[in-house]
């Protein structure tokens, strides 16, 4: 059971209140007045850095907020979460994807079962599967190598392997791969379009095998590919990565044909599970198992450190004071990696559907803001974009930069560019340009004094945007492990701050019954009355001009 603690009952929460209400933080004193700043907060861990200097915090807020962690309980629901407990209540289930990348002896209990040893049969299942497709052992009904992967799925069947075989695309096989999610029949024609079915295998990824726009997908997949194959060639060509066996059988896929994992396993924390089977075949089991040992090293780092020294504590704790007390409505992922490109994409899923909730874990209505909005792209693409907003709009928006000192590709002089970007923005966005400055450099380039005073304001940054900076070494399988990691526990950090279950998502369920039942009334020539004025008159458009 975790803890049911209200925040806002807690003498953390008030200090803070108090705290925030007394201090005008800005970012020009903080440094000026302490110049040993950036090593009071930062952590060097292993080969990356964590740079959270450039926040509005001072040494009393990071206290107080470590206090607010003590206080809310996040040691013991840490415990529970790795050791199993039902921390997932109201889905009644442990949640344990760490145990997916725990190569430890130590054994994993979940209703008295050690669980260890059918998380290796399937480890080990994706390993022989994956060796004989990339070897081309394995071969498709004509007697030709498979040369294209095509993963069926949605949400966290989908998200995690996207996001991850796009990052670690330097580290590919001779195997490509596809991802087919929207059931909007376009996606699948525009992927299958240049595909040989006869050198094709395609993945079901489905936790539920129910999910409208995967069952969908799969059928059309299916029929696609029987236009050149036939009924008994589909077990070489079909896999599926499932919790629902029966389901799986009855849509045709064979027994041997399907790599298991466990209701312990949420959709959006299921990369490390059977649902990796897309990033096996296109980077390697040993990559993978690379990829699954970073995110362990994170858990080890997150269970085992004291708090003060926590990078995902500290990143969970610092979303919460811009959330609650800076009211920051959203968070700004940029990664200066373009192979990082999907990175934000696949956090939106993993922060919003776990913390975007508003009853508590006493079944009250919270009064106060739970996840924010997460957004990005890469740098310096997002620079030419948004930031602008960003530098100069009216929102507060933390914002985490990523970057790696290596380059995968060393190509002429992109890597110190790129890098320059990444320094020069959160040093711009923290200290901005004041009014002096700019009028400054405007008396420089020969302006005069009126139109000095007409350009001014439009020039002057505030500044005090706050970042974080993880500076990695280089773009591995094993640091995008640890990447990734630190981010499932900064947002375990804040669900057990907001005193909500982080991992359940009823929200996502009412607009699929609806459209469950509007489905019906699109086939046949009736006038449709039965919705309000809207969706009858959306629907009915549809219908007459169809
Ligand atoms: O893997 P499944 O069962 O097809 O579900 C896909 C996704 O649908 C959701 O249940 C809701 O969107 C996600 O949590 C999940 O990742």
């Amino acid at each position: 059971m975790l803890p049911k603690i209200n925040p806002l009952n807690t003498k953390s929460w008030k200090n803070l209140q108090e705290h925030f209400a007394t201090n005008d933080f800005e970012m020009r004193s903080l440094f000026n007045y302490d110049s040993e700043r950036f090593s009071k907060f930062s952590i060097q861990h292993e080969d990356y850095l964590f740079d959270f200097s450039k926040n509005l915090i001072d040494k009393k807020t990071l206290e107080l907020l470590l206090n607010l962690a003590e206080e809310c309980k996040l040691e013991e629901a840490i415990k529970a979460m790795f050791s199993g407990e039902i921390i997932n209540e109201t889905e009644h289930r442990a949640v344990l994807h760490t145990a997916l990348r725990d190569f430890s002896p130590e054994p994993i209990l979940v209703d008295g079962e050690n669980i260890k040893p059918e998380i290796k049969k399937v480890l080990d299942q994706m390993k022989t599967f994956s060796e004989k497709i990339i070897s081309g052992d394995h071969k498709g009904f004509s007697g030709k190598e498979i040369t294209d992967i095509v993963n069926i799925g949605i949400g966290g069947s989908d998200l995690g392997p996207v996001m991850v075989c796009s990052a670690l695309k330097h580290f590919k096989t001779r195997l490509n791969v596809h991802f087919i999610s929207n059931i909007d029949g376009n996606h699948l024609v525009e992927t299958v379009k240049d595909l040989n079915p006869e050198t094709t295998l395609f993945i079901v990824a489905s936790k539920t095998f129910t999910t409208q726009e995967t069952m969908t997908n799969a059928n059309s997949a299916k029929d696609w590919f029987l236009k050149a194959g036939k009924e008994n060639d589909v077990a070489k060509h079909f896999v599926a990565l499932s919790t629902n066996i029966k389901a799986v059988k009855e849509f045709g896929i064979a027994e041997e044909n399907i790599f298991q994992f466990w209701d312990w396993v949420g959709g959006r924390y299921s990369l490390w599970s059977a649902i990796g089977l897309s990033i096996v075949l296109f980077v390697g089991y040993e990559n993978f198992e690379q990829l699954l040992k970073g995110a362990n090293e994170t858990d080890i780092h997150f269970k085992t450190t004291k708090f003060s020294e926590n990078i995902p504590v500290i990143m969970g704790l610092l979303g919460i004071w811009y959330r609650n007390f800076y009211d920051a409505g959203t968070v700004a992922i940029l990664p200066y990696s373009q192979y990082l490109d999907r990175f934000a994409a696949y956090l939106q899923q993993g922060d919003m559907e776990s913390n975007g909730k508003c009853v508590d874990r006493n079944g009250d209505f919270v009064e106060y803001e739970t996840g924010p909005v997460i957004w990005g792209e890469p740098g310096t693409n997002g620079q030419h974009a948004f930031y602008q907003l960003i530098h100069q709009g009216t929102e507060l928006i933390p914002a985490d930069f990523i970057a790696y000192i290596e380059s995968c590709n060393n190509l002429g002089d992109h890597q110190p560019k790129l890098l320059a970007n990444f320094f020069a923005q959160t040093e711009a966005l923290a200290f901005g340009k004041t009014e002096d400055e700019v009028i400054e450099e405007l008396k420089k380039e020969g302006k005069t004094e009126e139109e000095i005073s007409k350009l001014s304001p439009y020039k002057v940054f505030t500044g005090d945007s706050p970042t974080n900076s993880l500076f990695f070494k280089e773009l591995t399988p094993f640091s995008l492990g640890q990447l990734i990691a630190l981010y499932e526990h900064k947002i375990f950090v804040q669900g057990i701050i907001w005193n909500i279950f982080s991992f359940d998502q009823f929200g996502v369920e009412l607009g699929k019954v609806l459209a469950g039942k509007i489905l019906p009334k699109l086939l046949d020539n009736e006038q449709v009355t039965s919705h309000d004025s809207s969706t009858n008159a959306l629907v009915n458009y549809y219908k007459n001009n169809k």
